[in-house]
């Protein structure tokens, strides 16, 4: 496709006016917000007005002017991207810090199974975080299966099957709703990691039967480095599943000061200590900022997008190890290359940024609320003209 072409279906995408709620710095073609997605211009001031007022003026008084509710607030707005009720989403910690928790809860919710499940090849951090919550849990222990052994690994002794809906190196995406069938005929919960699922394709908790799932903030959701992540537990367990991260500001009432834990109604009992306010803020701004944007038009915009980078993909020789079926996939590209590493480099040196991922993968995200065709071509005519064998044959440039 032409630049011109591009030009002509970013003019008649209906999502291009979301473009200009971002920052997207001048030369640069962003193509990493599967990582950190980008500066929603609404952040700004809501950030201005969090520190000048909000703390500045206001002080202390800010938690009961809002600060102490925002967590619950927040999580109410992240809902709609997820299939949720308001009141089954928290916003607190981080991924990491969230998966222990659960993985933690479901192992004490039934002592007769001692498994947790997951895949090999995971995101580290849903692997390291279990293998260090198992070693809590007197008797638990991890299994780690290829994909394909997945299936035969659910049996009796799985409390817990911990998998990423979409896959952070392949784009891969697990059907949830059947995964979550097969867990429980097993009589296992399911906790999905939503990272790269929220905010860019959509999500349906409820429709899946999901027991808990958690998700990033600092992704598709363009909260910000280090934004608060998310957990988000179905009704039918709240009242049975407790934080093993029993803070006070997950307690029933924090400013009785009791000696003695009593966990908070909902999901207030999975916070546990003071949330970071500053990106609580900045959190909240970026989804103010998306709260109009239905996430199934994205989810078609991010296919046209890939579409045409898989197309540009091909032509290059390239290999793509996403899945070329849209629903079977998430929101970024992936290519195997044996200079993955050094490829990446210089296209970030020109203002290309994707990035590497090990051993050898170029990953590109494709994040539908501000990138555009445009973009996909300048970036694909640019790797094209990386991985263009030198021309030997030439002479000289004049002579
Ligand atoms: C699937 C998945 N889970 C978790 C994380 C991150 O967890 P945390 O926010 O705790 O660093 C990422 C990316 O960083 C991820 O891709
Ligand atoms: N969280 C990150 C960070 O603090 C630094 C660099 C990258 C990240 C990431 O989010 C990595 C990301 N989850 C991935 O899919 O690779």
């Amino acid at each position: 496709m032409t630049i011109e072409q591009a030009r002509a279906r970013d003019a008649a995408d209906p999502l291009r006016h979301l473009r200009d709620r971002f920052v997207l710095p001048e030369g640069v073609i962003y193509l990493d917000g599967n990582s950190l997605g980008a500066l929603p211009r609404a952040t700004i001031d809501a950030g201005r007005d969090m520190i000048e007022h909000q703390w500045g003026e206001r002080l202390i008084r800010s938690w009961t002017e809002g600060w102490m509710a925002s967590p619950a607030r927040i999580g109410g707005k992240i809902a709609r991207w997820i299939g949720a009720a308001p009141e089954e989403v928290i916003a607190a910690d981080s991924v990491s810090v969230n998966l222990f928790k659960f993985i933690v809860a479901a192992l004490r919710h039934d002592p007769a199974r001692r498994v947790v499940l997951s895949e090999a090849g995971n995101f580290p951090t849903d692997l390291h975080i279990a293998e260090g919550a198992v070693a809590c849990v007197p008797g638990a222990s991890l299994r780690v299966v290829e994909r394909d052994a997945l299936g035969d690994a659910l049996d009796g002794d799985v409390a817990l099957l911990l998998l990423s809906h979409v896959h952070y190196k392949t784009a891969e995406r697990f059907d949830m709703g059947a995964w979550t069938r097969r867990a429980h005929y097993a009589g296992a919960l399911v906790c999905w990691d939503l990272s790269h699922s929220v905010g860019a394709i959509p999500v349906d908790l409820a429709a899946a039967g999901a027991d808990c799932a958690v998700g990033c903030g600092y992704k598709f959701l363009n909260g910000g480095p280090g934004a608060p992540a998310f957990l988000y537990v179905a009704h039918r367990h709240q009242a049975a599943w407790g934080n093993p991260l029993s803070g006070w500001m997950g307690h029933a009432e924090p400013f009785a000061f009791a000696d003695a834990y009593a966990p908070g109604a909902g999901m207030e009992r999975w916070r546990s200590g003071t949330p970071s306010m500053l990106a609580m803020g900045a959190l909240e701004a970026a989804l103010d900022a998306m709260a109009d944007v239905d996430p199934a038009a994205l989810e078609a915009k991010s296919a046209a997008l890939f579409d045409m980078f898989a197309e540009a993909g091909d032509a290059l020789g390239l290999e793509c190890i996403v899945p070329r079926k849209a629903d079977a996939r998430g929101s970024h590209i992936a290519f195997r290359h044996p200079q993955a590493e050094a490829v990446m480099r210089q296209l970030i040196a020109q203002g290309v940024i994707g990035d590497f991922r090990t051993p050898d993968v170029l990953r590109f995200g494709l994040t539908p609320a501000y990138t555009g065709f445009e973009d996909i071509a300048r970036a694909t005519q640019m790797l094209g003209a990386l991985l263009a064998p030198a021309d030997c044959t030439a002479g000289p440039a004049s002579v």
